[in-house]
């Protein structure tokens, strides 16, 4: 039987085991999700019919806080994928030291196939379902591929009817008029991007650098945004659909408005932009490589083509612990997920206490804040990374399992989980 996507991920947690003098009890807890929920989301479609959906929510581990990571909509969604995402949610938080466990859901749908009203059902749907499991102090859901703030603001709503008052607590990533935070847009995005300037000397990359982002959603339209603001050339993009490149460089406006009106595609043939399959974009002549889309993007097949000599991952799981080994030893330096796309969840962080506290930050405070927290913590794994002459990656992850085991340990050594 081929190793699921939760076997691959664990390999990670062996391997910066090795790292740390752990009691075996801190291992046992972290090698299983602690509660995984399923049901079928059965809702009324515009046509009168009805349809159901497969959807789950997952609390892999609340040790160090309630459980907090995104809820997808994709038509691929499998329990395997919600779990280990659940599982990179809850070393994500433990690296940023957010007082936070890791959970993550998801719909298997397809949401671009769906009406606006009977996305709004299936959102509320959703909420209904989980709502025993969902709470402030127990598990707090957030965007990820295919939910946006609209979503997020259907599904507060939804929960506020459901528990009788007003609790913006519950959701981040929710709409600025209903408790949402400034900077939670870009925040993904804007992470990895603090982290990368903060590491350009390191690095060897900056203004001027070529870059290649897989991915124009949320995350990687921002990064593109971002880097093209102070200098770093974009010369590939692509989305599930198409990819375009350009050794000279797409200015970002003409990307965004592409994307925005006749798609990506429409850009092939003007100012030297190629058409590029999507999948290729792994192989692109670039400095810094965005992978900003799904998982195993780079895997052992593929990954003697990446000529980047910087990945930002801020996609979860983009790379297979199998390429990881291969571009470590060819010398590509991995700035991991659990650390470069660990922006959206600090941003949520921030909007959770501010709903808590009621008292709202500018979002000059979110960037500083933000920035300051991704340089702390970027700096100490390097510095660990470099110190035991280890990746980026294992280095992040003993960083985070530190922190967790310190928390197991201080819960006491007779919890027990009847759930
Ligand atoms: N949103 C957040 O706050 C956070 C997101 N992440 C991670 O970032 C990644 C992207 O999420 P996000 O930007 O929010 O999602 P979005 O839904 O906003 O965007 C997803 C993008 O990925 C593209 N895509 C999907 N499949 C493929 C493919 N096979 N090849 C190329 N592109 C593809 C989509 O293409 P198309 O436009 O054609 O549909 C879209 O442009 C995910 O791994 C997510 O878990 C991590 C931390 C926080
Ligand atoms: O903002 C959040 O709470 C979680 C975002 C998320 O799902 C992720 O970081 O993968």
């Amino acid at each position: 039987m081929s190793a699921t996507l939760l076997d691959q991920a664990l390999t990670r947690l062996d391997d910066a085991a090795q790292h740390l003098k752990l009691d075996p009890d801190v291992l046992e807890k972290l090698k299983y999700p602690r509660e995984t929920t399923k049901t079928r989301l059965l809702i009324r479609m515009d046509d009168g019919s009805r349809k159901s959906f497969m959807a789950w929510r997952c609390r892999y581990d609340d040790t160090r806080g309630p459980t907090k990571g995104g809820i997808r909509f994709h038509p691929d969604a499998t329990v395997d994928e919600v779990e280990t995402l659940a599982f990179w949610m809850t070393f994500k938080c433990a690296v940023m030291n957010l007082p936070y466990g890791g959970g993550k859901g998801a719909v298997q749908v397809d949401p671009r196939k769906l009406s606006k009203a009977e996305l709004e059902r299936l959102s509320r749907a959703y909420m209904q379902a989980f709502s025993g499991i969902i709470g402030p102090d127990r598990d707090i859901p957030a965007p990820d591929v295919y939910t946006n703030a609209m979503i997020m603001g259907w599904m507060a709503d939804e929960y506020a009817s459901i528990v009788g008052r007003v609790s913006p607590a519950v959701i981040t990533g929710k709409p600025i008029a209903l408790g949402g935070s400034l900077g939670r847009d870009d925040a993904t995005a804007r992470g990895g991007f603090y982290l990368l300037r903060h590491l350009e000397n390191e690095l060897g990359v900056g203004p001027g650098s070529r870059v290649a982002i897989q991915g124009f959603g949320n995350a990687g339209s921002h990064m593109a945004r971002l880097l093209a603001e102070i200098g770093y050339r974009i010369v590939a993009v692509s989305d599930s659909r198409h990819g375009v490149h350009s050794a000279a460089g797409i200015p970002f406006d003409r990307l965004i408005e592409a994307k925005r009106d006749a798609g990506l595609a429409s850009l092939v043939g003007s100012d030297g932009v190629g058409a590029l399959v999507p999948g290729d974009i792994v192989g692109v002549d670039c400095d810094v490589l965005v992978p900003a889309a799904l998982e195993n993007l780079i895997h052992a097949d593929n990954a003697a083509s990446v000529k980047a000599k910087v990945i930002v991952e801020l996609a979860n799981g983009p790379i297979t612990p199998a390429a990881d080994d291969l571009l470590s030893a060819r010398g590509v330096t991995v700035l991991p997920d659990i650390l470069a796309n660990a922006g959206g969840v600090t941003v949520s962080y921030f909007e959770w206490v501010q709903n808590r506290q009621g008292y709202y930050w500018t979002v000059a405070e979110i960037h500083e804040r933000l920035k300051a927290s991704m340089e702390a913590e970027g700096r100490a794994i390097l510095e660990r990374a470099s110190e035991r002459k280890i990746t980026m990656r294992s280095a992040a992850y003993v960083h985070a399992l530190g922190r967790l085991a310190e928390a197991i340990e201080a819960h006491g050594t007779q919890q027990f989980f009847t759930s």
